[in-house]
């Protein structure tokens, strides 16, 4: 059983979740189509939904399910598509979130299959950032924090399908 260091707590977590939520509101007025990826961003997801509502937006919601890493630390270098979109997005603004972005490769690969869809404006959202681990050059609007290159667990991420469920975010050791 791996171990856990704690990185961002409880309360940080959701003070940024609160103040990423005005910053999208200020940048996104009108209707959008929040599209999640799954499974790591449901967390996420569901509380910058919540968040959204207070900061005044009206958000619809879906998700796109997307698997790279399986039971490992590092990416296959090949995302796989295990669930899409129902059909109705075309021509829709688009907020793609993500929990965390580190090779790149799967929050480039959700914004090609939907920019293939002919969606309208599209912007990128992720809680976790390392840029020093990017392989795929891809523009993130909304970042809710840069992290090292350290592989972490917790609200939704996971290591090896374990740690989701954890309240805050951590460290593996
Ligand atoms: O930038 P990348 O190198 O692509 O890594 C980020 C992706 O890796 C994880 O997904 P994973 O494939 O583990 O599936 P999961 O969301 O079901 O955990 C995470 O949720 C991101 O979607
Ligand atoms: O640090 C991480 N933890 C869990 N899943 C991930 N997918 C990319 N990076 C990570």
């Amino acid at each position: 059983m791996a171990s856990i260091r704690v990185l961002f707590r409880e309360a940080e977590i959701a003070a940024r979740v609160e103040a990423l939520a005005g910053e999208i509101v200020q940048a996104i007025p009108g209707d959008f189509v929040m599209v999640g990826l799954l499974k790591g961003a449901a967390f996420f997801v569901a509380d910058l939904a919540r968040a959204l509502d207070r900061a005044g937006a009206c958000p619809e919601i879906e998700f796109l399910r997307l698997s790279s890493y399986g039971l490992a630390t590092a990416s296959s270098g090949e995302v796989r598509l295990l669930g899409d979109l129902p059909s109705g997005i075309e021509g829709r603004r688009v907020l793609l979130i993500d929990d965390i972005v580190d090779t790149g490769r799967s929050i480039a690969f959700a914004a090609a299959s939907l920019r293939e869809r002919d969606i309208g404006d599209l912007w990128t959202c992720a809680l976790l950032d390392k840029p020093q681990r990017r392989e795929v050059e891809v523009r993130i609007d909304f970042i809710g924090f840069q992290i090292e290159d350290v592989f972490v667990a917790g609200y939704g991420v996971d290591h090896a399908e374990k740690y989701r469920h954890l309240p805050y975010i951590g460290i593996v050791e």
